[in-house]
Parts: structure tokens; C-alpha cells; sequence
């Protein structure tokens, strides 16, 4: 596959000097380096959210867990007008994630060294909360809640979830002020299988206990 026919025209430069980075980075957070097969692993599979119209439209993103920065480098690119923040805990992560949006030139990107939940100014001021191999949906939606304004949606990238993940989430989700707004199937490559985006819209305010304690969503799940 190529950027150009993944990526929306002005976002292919930017890319294309991410995935070069990439390659040769040893930091970079992915075993996906070829970027010929990070057009499509990473590139392709990030933007496959712009069909959910509440992607496509954001103005202020916040990535949680980005690592190698997918999805948040590739919608900051195909976005420019919106602001993506990359949540990242891991300070290594972090370094190269500024390196990587200063090859790229994007300057709608920015990168918080900080836990998804210790991050007191991102609380209230996203319209979208996006996270890709970060933890269990319940935990995702945890995270994500209190970083929203109401209105706003939070999508997380999925390979096959079990019934019961899908269960523990929408228990969750009632408890942060959340909703279900569906599952959706995406084939971002030839031959991926089970990606999926599970999407929420954040439609009541979310109980001011939220962010519990760092680490607290993962030992005692909600739902
Ligand atoms: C498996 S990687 C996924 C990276 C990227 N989203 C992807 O799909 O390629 C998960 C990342 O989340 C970070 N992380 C884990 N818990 C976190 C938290 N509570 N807040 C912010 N980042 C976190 C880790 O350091 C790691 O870089």
C-alpha cells in the first residue's frame, strides 16, 4: 500500500518522514518498522476512524498511550485543524514522539508525559478521547471519561473483544456518564482481520471521584 492512497494529500509528507523515523529508530515503540508495512498497520489502520463523522470533525484530541504515536501522529496529520495531544507515561516514549513531530513539521501535535489519569489539565476540554492497544475498554473508558467535555466520543482501536470485555464496558460506561454508540468493522489492510472501533459518546457528566488513584482502573476494574 501506499500513503498516498491511505492519507489525505497534505498529510503524506508528514508521514512518510514519520515512517522513515521509524525505521531506523531504535526507540520507536513498534515491531511494525518496514514502512511499507506501516502504511498499512499503523498509517491505514489509524485513519481508518475518520468514517466515524465525530472523527473526521474533532478539534481537540487527546491520543492515551500513544507509544509510537498511532493513532494520534496519523489523525494530526490528516486533521490539521484539530490539536492532538499524545498521552504517553513512559518518558522514553515521550522523546521519541517529540522527535517524531519535529521531522514531521506537524504542528498541531503535542506530547504529555504524564499517566492518563494524573493529567488534571487535559480533564474537560476533549471532544475526542482516541486509545489503540492501551488495556481492557472498561479501563480505556476510565481513563477517558473525565478527559471529555459532554458531547464528545471516545473511540478505541479493538482486535476481537470477548462478550465479556464488551459487558464490563458498557457496565463502565453507565457509570462514567457514557454511552455505547456502536461497534464499528474496519479492513484497513488487505487481509486484517477482527479490527474493530468501539465507539462512546460521553452524554451525562462524569462523577467528580473520577480519575480515581494512578493505576487503581486496572487493579479494580469497573463493571
Ligand atoms: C502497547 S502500547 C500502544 C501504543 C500505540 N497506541 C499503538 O497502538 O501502537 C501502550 C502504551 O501505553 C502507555 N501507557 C500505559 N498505561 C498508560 C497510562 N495510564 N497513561 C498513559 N500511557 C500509558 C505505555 O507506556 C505504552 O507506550
Amino acid at each position: 500500500m501506499k500513503l498516498s492512497e491511505v492519507a489525505p494529500a497534505g498529510a503524506v509528507e508528514p508521514l512518510a518522514a514519520i515512517l522513515e523515523l521509524q525505521a531506523h529508530d531504535v526507540t520507536a515503540s513498534t515491531t511494525v518498522r518496514d514502512p511499507r508495512e506501516a502504511v498499512g498497520r499503523h498509517v491505514a489502520d489509524s485513519l481508518s476512524a475518520l468514517e466515524l463523522p465525530f472523527v473526521a470533525s474533532a478539534t481537540r484530541i487527546a491520543d492515551l498511550g500513544s507509544g509510537a504515536g498511532w493513532p494520534g501522529l496519523a489523525l494530526a496529520a490528516a486533521l490539521p485543524e484539530a490539536r492532538v495531544s499524545l498521552v504517553e507515561s513512559a518518558i522514553r516514549h515521550c522523546r521519541y514522539l517529540e522527535r517524531a513531530i519535529e521531522v514531521s513539521g506537524l504542528e498541531n501535535a503535542d506530547v504529555v508525559n504524564a499517566r492518563a489519569e494524573s493529567w488534571p489539565e487535559g480533564i474537560g476540554v476533549h471532544d475526542l478521547v482516541t486509545a489503540r492497544a492501551l488495556g481492557a475498554l472498561a479501563v480505556i473508558l476510565e481513563y477517558a471519561a473525565p478527559l471529555l467535555i459532554e458531547g464528545g466520543h471516545v473511540v478505541a482501536w479493538k482486535g476481537a473483544a470477548s462478550d465479556e470485555e464488551v459487558s464490563a464496558a458498557t457496565a463502565a460506561a453507565a457509570i462514567l456518564g457514557l454511552e455505547p454508540r456502536g461497534v464499528v468493522a474496519v479492513t484497513p489492510f488487505p487481509g486484517a482481520r477482527d479490527h474493530t472501533l468501539h465507539a462512546y459518546c460521553k452524554i451525562a457528566p462524569t462523577p467528580s471521584r473520577f480519575p480515581r488513584r494512578p493505576g487503581m482502573a486496572t487493579k479494580r476494574p469497573l463493571g
